[in-house]
């Protein structure tokens, strides 16, 4: 075991800087493992000095005539070298050398006399601390390679290591660490991390804020308490900064925000209408409520008002209200802190408002949220901070909220199923955007562009949509409205040749198709011919009423279609009664 894996070499290194502070004109002061004292190098012209047993008796005279030096560079005739010991138990194990031009100088022989009582005293006292973690180079090598900022104390309090993470994330000096007392280089840990050498306890993820002259720290930390033959001998602090944290939970909570405004398909008055109102608020800071039928487009449209605000950038965290168990919904939101309920993590847990700090938090289905959440959300949107579950400390929380809902809120609210006054706030700009039904126009247009996004994704030619299949979609009701329509297309591409016809969409639409005016397929009908679709339907029109007795009435209900739609669609197909 050498003197770096003893620890004693930083601690030479650090007392030798200390000296050199105080200006006593020493330099070059050696450390000399017993094995090297038969020879070294031991100074900048790299002269090797020949050590023999008697060397390490106080003092030799070397003469730097027998060495190839330049005069210029020599400041005397001769130099002495002054050795001293390092001992323990009995044993010389280490020796200090220093070069000097005089002989039996007082004040060296002071100082190195000193300086290896200091360093035998630490190798009785330092209880191998370091080698309980760093047994050999290569393990100090990796604690070099490791993300995590790794510290480690000795029993005494004294900072015996730190890695190059922990040196930069401190923005300290390993020298300036080691060496020093724990609490005074790092002094707003409270309780101590040495705590836990009584305790026995590991700690874990907790938080500390650092003045530190690189500027305020923020910092996650762990503390694992070490015992050798059962007797305390230090601790490991690992930290990791809180901002390298916040990023990687951001890029694990948020999502990309994809799309911009560009890539909202329409052409209908009512979605120019929208787009441009959803462009204003895109340019404010206050929150949305965006109403519409599932699959209608609301977190495309979230995601384009956030690309084009001031948060562009910044995290956009998606939360669906509807697939959290109630119970979890207030830690997911909000954090908790550790010990906060029984199952809760060590060290507790960041919630998705604080991840969300600086950008945009999509709350989806915003009408699923319990009560008890509204009135905490409520609270955070006024106060605009949050406090983790088990806390008492609120913490600045700068969100923008944009919320969703497939519910008619207004309702809900007389319902009393949601809060008026979180409705209120959450209502500033509101967007409703129709069900594709209503949007005249958008139909053909969102089917040739997703048909062709199709086409190309899954590397195919794209199909044209034949007139047929376009009068299916648009007469088709879409409840669940452009994902939906998204998922037709993309199973008839990979069906479809040249041109996309009827046979290629799934039967409930062409069954919807004869009962137009209803939104749910009733009676199935097996159709695979394209061409033979409205022969299909009106044979089928033809013998409900044959069967009925022309009671038309009674053929609507049959059909499931109302009797103004039978009549249509009479005139439509031509069909006349047959007297028998
Ligand atoms: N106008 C549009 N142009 C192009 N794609 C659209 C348009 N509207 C919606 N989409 C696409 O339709 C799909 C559903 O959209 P989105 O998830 O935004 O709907 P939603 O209203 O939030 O649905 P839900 O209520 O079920 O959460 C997405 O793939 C989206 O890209």
């Amino acid at each position: 075991m050498d003197a770096v894996e003893l620890g004693l070499l930083d601690y030479f290194q650090k007392v030798c800087s200390s000296i050199g502070k105080y200006e006593t004109g020493i330099s070059n002061i050696i450390l000399l493992s017993n094995s090297y004292k038969y020879q070294c190098h031991y100074d900048v012209y790299k002269r090797k000095i020949l050590f023999n047993e008697d060397s390490f008796n106080w003092m030799i005279q070397v003469k730097w005539d027998d060495y190839a030096v330049p005069n210029s560079c020599q400041s005397a005739q001769s130099e002495w070298i002054y050795t001293r010991p390092i001992s323990h138990k009995g044993e010389h194990k280490y020796f200090l050398a220093i070069v000097y031009p005089e002989k039996n100088n007082k004040k060296i022989l002071q100082i190195l006399e000193l300086l290896a009582k200091q360093l035998s005293y630490q190798l009785v006292t330092q209880p191998n601390l370091k080698s309980l973690f760093l047994q050999s180079k290569y393990q100090q090598q990796i604690t070099n390679t490791i993300e995590e900022g790794y510290l480690t104390v000795d029993q005494k309090g004294m900072i015996t290591f730190i890695n190059q993470t922990g040196t930069s994330i401190l923005g300290l000096d390993e020298n300036e660490l080691v060496g020093q007392p724990l609490v005074e280089m790092l002094p707003n840990f409270n309780p101590s991390p040495l705590v836990t050498l009584q305790t026995k306890e590991n700690w874990v993820n907790r938080e500390v804020s650092f003045h530190l002259p690189k500027g305020k720290i923020h910092l996650i930390f762990s503390v694992t308490p070490l015992f050798e033959n059962g007797l305390p001998v230090g601790i490991v602090i690992t930290f990791r900064e809180m901002k390298i944290i916040m990023k990687k939970l951001e890029s694990l909570v948020s999502i990309t925000p994809i799309f911009q405004f560009e890539d909202i398909i329409y052409k209908s008055r009512s979605m120019q209408d929208l787009v441009k109102t959803a462009k204003v608020a895109a340019k404010t800071e206050s929150n949305i409520l965006i109403e519409g039928e599932s699959g209608t487009g609301k977190e495309l449209i979230a995601q384009a008002i956030h690309n084009q605000s001031q948060r562009k950038g910044k995290p956009f965290v998606v939360i669906d209200c509807s697939s959290i168990p109630r119970d979890l919904v207030e830690s997911e939101l909000f954090g908790y802190v550790d010990g906060a309920f029984t199952g809760a993590r060590k060290g507790g847990r960041l919630g998705k408002f604080e991840v969300a700090n600086g950008g945009t938090v999509f709350l989806d289905e915003i009408g699923e949220m319990p009560l008890e959440i509204q009135v905490k959300l409520l609270r955070v949107l006024q106060t605009r901070t949050i406090t983790r579950v088990g806390g008492h400390d609120p913490t600045p929380c700068n969100v923008r909220i944009i919320a969703a809902t497939n519910r008619n809120l207004e309702e809900e609210v007389e319902y009393e199923n949601f809060r008026l006054d979180l409705y209120y706030r959450l209502n500033v700009l509101q967007l409703t955007i129709p069900p594709i039904r209503e949007r005249e126009g958008d139909i053909p247009l969102l089917a040739k562009t997703l048909v062709e996004v199709a086409a190309n994704r899954s590397n195919r030619h794209s199909p044209t949509i034949s007139l047929e299949t376009m009068e299916i979609l648009e007469n088709y009701s879409w409840p669940g409205n452009i994902r939906e329509l998204e998922n037709v297309i993309e199973r008839a591409i990979l069906i479809a040749h040249d041109v996309m016809e009827p046979e290629h969409l799934p039967n409930y639409l062409l069954t919807a198709l004869v009962n137009s005016d209803k939104r749910k397929p009733a009676q199935s009908i097996n159709l695979n011919n394209a061409n033979s679709i409205r022969e299909k339907e009106k044979e089928l029109i033809r013998n409900t009423l044959d069967h009925v007795y022309w009671n038309k009435s009674l053929a609507a209900r049959k059909l499931g279609i109302s009797r103004s739609n039978l009549y249509e669609k009479i005139a439509k197909y031509n069909i006349e009664q047959v007297n028998r």
